[in-house]
C-alpha cells in the first residue's frame, strides 16, 4: 500500500471509535484532544473573541471531538474492508453510484461533500456491496483534495480486488468556494480516475460514464 494510504502505525487495522467521547482525555485516543482544545482557545482569542463567555466555554472541547471524528480515517486502514472477498462467476461491470461522501479540504480545513460513483470489472472475485462506501468513508475522513481522494479510491480498489479495471467519478461542493474566498455557491467540482480497462478502452469508459450519467445530470 502506498504511503499516502497507510495510517498511524500503532493503530493500523484497528477501527477507531466513530466519535471520541467526552472522557477521551487520558491519552489513549490517537488524536490529541487536549492539544486541539488549547489551539481552539488560542484561535478564539486571536480573532478577538472571549473564550470564557458562556456560549464558548465548551467550544474547544466540541471542536476537539469534532476533529477526532472527521479525521478518524487517519488512524484507519481502508484495505481491511476489502479483505473478505468471495468468488463469483460474474465478469461484467459492477457499478455503484450516488455514494454520499464528506471530507475536509486540506487547504482551509473546510468541508467538501457530494457523491461518488464507482465501477469495477471483477476478475473472478467480488466484495460485499457495502465495502466500497466503507472504503470511501475511511479515505474521506482525512484532510484531502478531491483529486487525491478520487485516485486513492481507484488505486486501492484496483490493487485489492485484482480488478481488470476501476472507474471512480466524484462530484463535490467545496465550502471554501462558497462561504469564503471567491464565494460561488452552486458550482460542482468533478474529478475522475480511470484504471485498467476503463483507461485503455474507450467503449468501456463510455459505458460506465453513461451508467453514471443516468443518475446525475452533471457528469
Ligand atoms: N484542485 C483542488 N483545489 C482545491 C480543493 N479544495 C480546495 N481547493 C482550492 O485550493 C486553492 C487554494 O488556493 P490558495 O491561493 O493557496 O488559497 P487562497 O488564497 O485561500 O485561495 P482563494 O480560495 O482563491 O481565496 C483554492 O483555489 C481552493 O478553491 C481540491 O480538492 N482540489
Ligand atoms: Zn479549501
Amino acid at each position: 500500500m502506498s504511503e499516502s494510504l497507510s495510517c498511524h502505525p500503532h493503530t493500523l487495522g484497528e477501527p477507531a471509535d466513530d466519535r471520541a467521547g467526552p472522557g477521551a482525555t487520558d491519552g489513549s485516543h490517537p488524536v490529541d484532544l487536549d492539544r486541539i482544545r488549547r489551539a481552539v482557545r488560542e484561535i478564539l482569542l486571536a480573532v478577538g473573541e472571549d473564550p470564557d463567555r458562556e456560549g464558548l466555554l465548551e467550544t474547544p472541547d466540541r471542536v476537539a471531538r469534532m476533529y477526532a471524528e472527521v479525521f478518524r480515517g487517519l488512524h484507519q486502514d481502508p484495505s481491511t474492508h476489502l479483505a473478505k472477498r468471495f468468488t463469483q462467476k460474474y465478469d461484467e461491470m459492477v457499478t455503484i453510484r450516488d455514494i454520499t461522501f464528506s471530507s475536509f479540504c486540506e487547504h482551509h480545513l473546510l468541508p467538501f461533500s457530494g457523491k461518488a460513483h464507482v465501477a469495477y470489472l471483477p476478475s473472478g472475485k467480488v466484495v460485499g456491496l457495502s465495502k466500497i462506501p466503507r472504503v470511501i468513508d475511511v479515505l474521506s475522513r482525512r484532510p484531502q483534495v478531491q483529486e487525491r481522494l478520487t485516485e486513492q479510491i481507484a488505486d486501492l480498489l484496483m490493487e485489492q480486488l485484482d480488478a481488470l479495471g476501476v472507474a471512480v467519478v466524484m462530484e463535490g461542493v467545496h465550502s471554501c468556494m462558497t462561504v469564503r474566498g471567491v464565494q460561488k455557491p452552486g458550482s460542482t467540482y468533478i474529478t475522475s480516475a480511470m484504471r485498467g480497462s476503463f483507461r485503455e478502452n474507450v467503449a468501456t469508459r463510455m459505458e460506465v460514464l453513461s451508467l453514471i450519467h443516468g443518475a446525475s445530470r452533471s457528469v
